[in-house]
């Protein structure tokens, strides 16, 4: 039964159970949203068109906002509350006026049963410690976040992080899912990944698929996350062949390696990650969207066309207005892991491309063959360890 029929079905019955004063649809879900960046945002969207539609939950969407002060002198947050809009990381689009921008983390999350995180991965350590103690006990998570941690005993996933720090199940949701079309109701797909718990990835689904979103649920939350994670370091090698304008052969081919690495990495670091998840949306369709249209690929592009002169960080802070880059970051946690392990030489995409983000190598190197770079052809060696 699609999430929109079983909706139906629900609504059917509480009406004829009004009727006959026995309610039998007793859980209301609180959803808060814990993150209001470009995806968090069109996330609380997407939420916010479902809960109004759905009796099994709450109208109100919370979103937490990292606040900030606008050029204006206005607080980020009291300009979303009046005017339906972020305006500084998804102008032009109204939320639904049922999605309530909150800057009090703590507060934010107090009443939810459902937790969607959506920040940049990097900030997720910080807020899990805030967090501890201060949701109800019964809170089911979700993480959007492509990223990962890297710990001595290896590589520690975000939806990991979350389970761990707050004692919560964690599925995650990755997709070919630029926000900026998701927006603008432009047909996507996702995949949301779980571990055992197939009714709570159900709930999940039930709550963000729309006829213009369309969710599938697999049992695998390490290659659901690893997919996405992985693939925004692909997206840096596809920009850098997009700013040395090597052409549409070329970066079909860097998409190949890529695709190619991610799936041998992800085996390597979890055995239980399935073939099957890297053809699903959250896998070669990420990877497609991502290296032709992504925010990692722009970056990088520009990047490239500097010479590696200018800093990843300085085009992003000029090129990305406060929005957040997870791809050279995620290079140097592969790369950690990687040197744990003495593994380089098997995943030279991987490789070059945070030796380039840091300047180490020029940008040409991630096309380029000498006994000093790394050797595509060895990524042949990588599949063998699988
Ligand atoms: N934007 C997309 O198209 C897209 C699509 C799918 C997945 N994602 C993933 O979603 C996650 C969030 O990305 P996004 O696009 O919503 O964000 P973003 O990059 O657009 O915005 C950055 C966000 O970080 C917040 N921030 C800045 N400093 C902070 C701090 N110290 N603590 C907490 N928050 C801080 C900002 O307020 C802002 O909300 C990332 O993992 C990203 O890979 C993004
Ligand atoms: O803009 P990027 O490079 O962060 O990619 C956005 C999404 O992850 C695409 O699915």
């Amino acid at each position: 039964m699609t999430p929109a029929a079983q909706d139906q079905k629900l609504k059917g019955k509480e009406t004829i159970s009004e009727q006959n004063n026995n309610h039998e649809v007793s859980v209301k879900y609180r959803v808060t949203v814990v993150g209001s960046g470009n995806w968090g945002s069109v996330a609380s969207k997407l939420i916010a068109s479902n809960t109004l539609k759905l009796t099994s939950f709450h109208d109100e969407v919370r979103m937490w906002v990292y606040e900030e002060i606008l050029a204006t002198g206005e607080k980020l947050t009291d300009v979303i509350n009046q005017t339906n809009e972020n305006v500084k990381y998804l102008p032009g689009i109204k939320l639904g006026k049922n999605v309530i921008a909150d800057p009090d983390l703590e507060h934010s999350v107090k009443d939810a049963n459902m937790l969607v995180f959506v920040t940049p991965h990097q900030f997720m350590e910080g807020i899990c410690k805030r967090l501890v103690g201060k949701i109800k006990g019964d809170v089911k998570a979700l993480s959007l976040i492509k990223g990962m941690e890297v710990k001595m005993e290896g590589p520690c996933m975000i939806s990991t992080l979350i389970s761990e720090q707050l004692g919560v199940n964690c599925c995650v949701l990755m997709g070919a899912n630029i926000a900026n079309e998701i927006a603008v109701e432009k047909f996507s797909e996702a995949t949301v990944g779980y571990r055992e718990d197939k009714e709570i990835a159900q709930k999940w689904v039930q709550l963000f698929s729309t006829p213009y979103f369309l969710v599938s649920a697999v049992q695998d939350v390490e290659g659901v996350e690893l997919c996405g994670t992985l693939k925004n370091v692909v997206a840096i090698a596809a920009g850098l062949v997009d700013g040395l304008e090597m052409g549409n052969n070329t970066k079909a081919a860097v998409m190949r390696i890529g695709l190619r690495e991610m799936k041998a990495f992800s085996k390597l670091m979890f055995s239980s990650v399935k073939d099957s998840t890297f053809f699903e949306s959250c896998g070669v369709a990420d990877l497609i969207t991502t290296c032709l249209g992504g925010r990692n690929r722009k970056v990088a592009e520009a990047f490239a066309r500097s010479g590696g002169k200018r800093s990843f960080d300085e085009l992003e802070a000029e090129m990305l207005q406060g929005q957040k880059l997870q791809g050279v970051s995620t290079a140097r946690e592969v790369y950690e892991l990687l040197s744990q392990r003495g593994w380089q030489e098997l995943f030279p995409l991987f490789t070059s491309v945070h030796e380039i983000c840091i300047g180490r190598l020029s940008p040409s190197a991630i096309v380029e063959y000498s006994e000093h770079t790394p050797n595509f052809s060895l990524v042949e060696g990588s599949a063998q360890l699988i």
